[in-house]
């Protein structure tokens, strides 16, 4: 009986044994056919990490593929044939030693040979929310622009990894591009390229001023345009600035205008009333400042306050949106008359009619609901329309000018024609008595 039963109870037992065996089988092959999955997936991620960013759509650059630093290739360095090929571009290391290319394949600078470029951090450009920029002179010749965050910001830390991964990955002729960086002794540093003429909010009203064309200002609204476009619509994935003013447009020896500090597009901007709003001041959205919510619609926001910027010479902080709503009041849906709000500049002789039309562009960037705004591509092809408008006219006048001179170089000519003939008829008789 006793045999019975423990025979029974050894039955079971190997039962439940064999049974939880089958099932620990079971969950190991399962988790071994998941975990080389997970691996497979990984590496094909790596492997298509380089992605191809567009150029906007209205632009005619072609596509560029460049790596996009994400952490899972954190660690990925690049094969020495590339690394030499990237020095070449770059011009070989500085003072003979070659700086180490960073994960996301900008060159990382040392600090020694920044405070030697910088004659020990003394050549100041201006001083940002996130600390100094100075003027840098490297051992190469390259004149670069370096960018200190502050060492006692927290928030900075975060702000710099933000800005070398995603300026690493965006490149085009109208940002302002990350040409290295520095993180040594405690020190962030964002290295840029030289923008010698600064920046446009100075061009308009500060130390910089000087008197604008409006050949120059609508050249510098499209370049603008472009550099936004690009971010909304060229990156992948897209990139919203956030604070988009005419403080963060720089331009270059050239006058060429590009869009500064879109690294801080993710982050923390300090808008000095600490609402938990990002941005600043005359050039914030109001339907984010209403819902929270920041979208591409916003930047084109901003981007309209920096439109009438270019066409009327006022400050946001000083009344612009005052001066536009009383040239906007009585005109209903129908046309604005901007000629009151005109920057003094361009009121000398004819005010070209595309200056109105900017205005009106602007105007509709500048809508109070975002679902009337354009998006920035509409933006771009208006003000293209513009130039080519302006470009017309300009060969029109010049062909006008050619034809006139042309006709008056023929006029000149008969005129001589005539008076050579009339001599000659004077002399006739004279001639003739003494031939005769
Ligand atoms: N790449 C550059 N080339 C030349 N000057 C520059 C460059 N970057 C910045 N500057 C100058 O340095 C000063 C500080 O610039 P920064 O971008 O740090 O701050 P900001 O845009 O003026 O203000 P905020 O940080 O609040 O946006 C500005 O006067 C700007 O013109």
């Amino acid at each position: 009986m006793v045999d019975k039963t423990t025979a029974v109870v050894i039955g079971v037992s190997a039962g439940v044994v064999a049974a939880v065996l089958a099932a620990a089988c079971v969950f190991l092959a399962i988790w071994l056919y998941r975990r080389r999955a997970r691996v497979a997936t990984r590496t094909r991620s790596m492997e298509s990490s380089t992605v191809t960013l567009r150029d906007g759509p209205s632009s005619l650059a072609s596509s560029v593929s460049i790596s996009v630093v994400s952490e899972s290739v954190a660690d990925w360095a690049p094969p020495p044939e590339k690394r030499a090929a990237f020095w070449a571009w770059r011009g070989g290391g500085h003072n003979g030693r070659e700086s180490p290319l960073s994960v996301s394949g900008i060159p990382k600078y040392h600090y020694k040979d920044l405070q030697k470029a910088t004659s020990n951090f003394t050549t100041i450009l201006g001083q940002g929310s996130f600390g100094p920029v100075y003027k840098a002179v490297m051992a190469t010749g390259e004149v670069v622009a370096v960018k200190v965050l502050a060492s006692d910001s927290s928030q900075g830390e975060r702000e710099f990894q933000t800005e070398v991964a995603l300026l690493s990955r965006l490149h085009h002729r109208n940002l302002v591009n990350l040409v290295g960086y520095c993180v040594e002794k405690g020190q962030r540093i964002l290295i840029y390229e030289f923008m010698s003429n600064g920046s446009l909010a100075r061009l308009l009203y500060g130390d910089n001023k000087r008197s604008l064309s409006w050949q120059e200002r609508l050249q510098i609204a499209h370049d603008i345009s472009h550099g936004i476009e690009y971010l909304h619509e060229g990156a992948v994935p897209p990139v919203i600035h956030r604070d988009l003013k005419s403080d963060n447009i720089l331009l270059d020896h050239s006058m060429k205008a590009k869009v500064a500090d879109f690294g801080l597009s993710k982050e923390e901007v300090y808008d000095g009333r600490k609402s938990g709003l990002k941005g600043t001041y005359g050039y914030m959205d109001p339907d984010y400042m209403s819902t929270n919510k920041f979208t591409k619609k916003s930047d084109v926001y901003s981007f309209g306050i920096i439109l009438f910027e270019l066409i009327t010479g006022i400050n946001p902080q000083q009344g612009l949106m005052e001066y536009i709503n009383l040239a906007a009041i009585g005109a209903g849906d129908g046309r604005v008359d901007w000629g009151e709000i005109l920057d003094k500049d361009l009121l000398v002789g004819n005010i070209p009619e595309e200056v109105r039309m900017l205005a009106d562009v602007a105007y509709r960037c500048i809508n109070k609901s975002p679902r009337k705004r354009p998006w920035i591509s509409e933006v771009t092809q208006a003000i293209s329309r513009l130039r080519q408008r302006q470009l017309m006219k300009h060969d029109r006048l010049t062909l006008a000018r050619c034809e006139t001179r042309t006709v008056l170089k023929r006029i000149e000519h008969q005129h001589l024609e005539l008076s050579d003939l009339t001599s000659m008829k004077e002399l006739t008789p004279v001639m003739g008595m003494s031939l005769f």
